[in-house]
């Protein structure tokens, strides 16, 4: 499989996957996306029914991304996606457990990993993919990362103490619960730096897109991608979509939906590559939470991000994200994989433009042929959510979480969607103590591995947002 940039004009896919794992963002500033998604069909998909079964989580993913990667020898990497999935790691054999609620209602739990949130799904296999190359190439790799509470840590606990990778990450000062600031500034770690941005997630996203434009920079100091520009991120979330359809299907001409808290895009994305490589997948639910550039774009085909001052503060702060980076990947994709146009439509949106694609015939595929459907939540709907969930069905859900349980909920009450909807957990309760007592009256149950967090020593800069200051950071910390 050959990748290609998604505002490459020319459409020549020449980059293989182990060169765009270390890359990360395309020089041009674009996203990679395979040349094309491989088809699977009806024996394909029995014989991933019977590998779940049977060999269990890790054996799925290197089934599926065995189709996307060639430059790894096979057995390499099922022992790479051995050690990424284990039940340690999980807390739970199956990995992806899936609950079913109702007849139309399911939850495919994805934070059972080391940090409690899904990102945890993709980063532990990252973790192992990024060891396993830079021993081969005998590299090493300095990390620059953003995020609005979940992705730190999860890329933190997975790349520390690897001895080829120096990490930095960008986070938005103030702006994360407690829980999620304690969790990423306790790790006291030389190769572990942690700046907490005078800003909001965006800008954090956009020093990490401007130092990594810089090629030159990017080439000297060996830098790299963790957050989900990276198509190693994505590819492994499609993995989860394959196990939670398995999970709730007995046979492959069922299809189920999925309802997903959506931020910067990357997790509907893997759905979206899911469903384009024919996995029985319906609908496509984005949820978006007060912040909801993405929901307006699917109702009215405009593209209108805000700026940082316009950017909430909410209470599902994960996604408190108005440029979704993954949405340029959907995009391509939506304008038959026009390069040019596409770097048209996404290289303005630095100086904070949108675009308007309410005009053009392709939008009506985004959802009769993509499937997407969209929806927002607000503070009341998600509090009200965690407690009628908690009431109904006996199981508490984190913010992120009940905004996707509130949008398909809407969605099936409008006979908008007519399969069960698969509602991705993002991440567990414990994160998020306050809109959890102000939903229930009491603090999240608190796993034992998270008892000690409260007390830790904090290990964090604070900085200006100045993409020039992030590099003078990196260049002292590397010498
Ligand atoms: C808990 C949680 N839920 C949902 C999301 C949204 O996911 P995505 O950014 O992939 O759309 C995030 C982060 O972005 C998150 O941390
Ligand atoms: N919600 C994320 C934001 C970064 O998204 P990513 O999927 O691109 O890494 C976070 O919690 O940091």
């Amino acid at each position: 499989m050959r990748y290609l940039s998604t505002r490459d004009a020319s459409g020549d896919a020449s980059q293989r996957f182990c060169d765009i794992l270390i890359g990360g963002l395309a020089p041009d500033g674009g996203l990679y996306l395979p040349e094309s998604y491989p088809q699977v069909d009806d024996a394909t998909l029995t014989s991933w029914r019977r590998l779940l079964e049977e060999k269990g989580y890790a054996a799925l993913a290197h089934a599926i991304l065995s189709l996307y990667i060639d430059d790894i020898d096979s057995e390499d990497l099922l022992g790479i996606c051995r050690r990424a999935y284990t039940a340690e790691k999980f807390r739970t054999e199956d990995i992806v457990p899936v609950t079913r609620l109702d007849e139309r209602l399911a939850l495919g739990h994805l934070s059972n990993g080391p940090t409690a949130a899904f990102k945890d799904m993709a980063m532990q296999l990252l973790g192992e993919l990024f060891e396993y190359e830079l021993a081969r190439r005998d590299q090493s790799l300095a990390v620059l990362g953003a995020t609005s509470g979940d992705t730190g840590s999860s890329a933190i606990f997975a790349l520390k103490g690897r001895a080829r990778i120096h990490v930095f990450m960008l986070s938005p000062l103030g702006r994360m619960t407690p829980f999620q600031q304690a969790q990423m500034f306790s790790v006291d770690d030389p190769k572990v730096v942690n700046l907490a941005v005078d800003g909001v997630f965006d800008d954090c996203q956009d020093i990490v897109k401007k130092v990594a434009s810089d090629l030159e920079f990017k080439e000297l100091h060996r830098l790299g991608a963790v957050n989900s520009i990276n198509w190693a991120r994505l590819l492994a979330q499609v993995v989860y979509y394959v196990a939670c359809w398995i999970r709730c299907t007995e046979r492959n001409d069922q299809q189920v939906s999925f309802s997903v808290p959506t931020g910067n895009f990357g997790d509907v994305c893997a759905g979206h590559v899911a469903k384009q490589m024919g996995v029985p997948i319906d609908a496509l639910v984005v949820a978006t939470n007060e912040n909801d550039v993405l929901d307006e774009f699917f109702r009215t085909g405009v593209y209108r991000v805000r700026r940082s001052a316009e950017t909430q503060e909410t209470s599902s702060p994960s996604m408190d994200i108005s440029k979704a980076s993954n949405f340029e990947r959907f995009v391509f994709d939506l304008l038959g994989r026009d390069g040019a146009r596409t770097a048209e439509l996404f290289s303005g949106l630095g100086t904070g433009e949108g675009f308007d694609l309410s005009d053009v015939p392709a939008l009506a595929q985004a959802r009769s042929r993509y499937g997407f459907r969209s929806g927002r939540s607000t503070h009341a709907d998600r509090v009200a959510t965690i407690a009628a969930v908690d009431k109904e069905f006996g199981v508490v859900v984190d913010p992120h979480t009940a905004d996707a349980l509130k949008v398909a909920f809407d969605v099936l009450d409008g006979d908008d969607v007519a399969t069960p909807v698969v509602v991705l957990e993002t991440a567990l309760p414990v994160k998020f103590a306050e809109t959890i007592r102000e939903a229930l009256g009491h603090d999240p149950e608190t796993p034992e591995a998270f008892a000690h967090l409260a007390d830790a020593e904090r290990h964090v800069t604070e900085i200006d947002n100045d993409a020039d200051l992030v590099k003078k950071i990196i260049v002292e910390t590397l010498t």
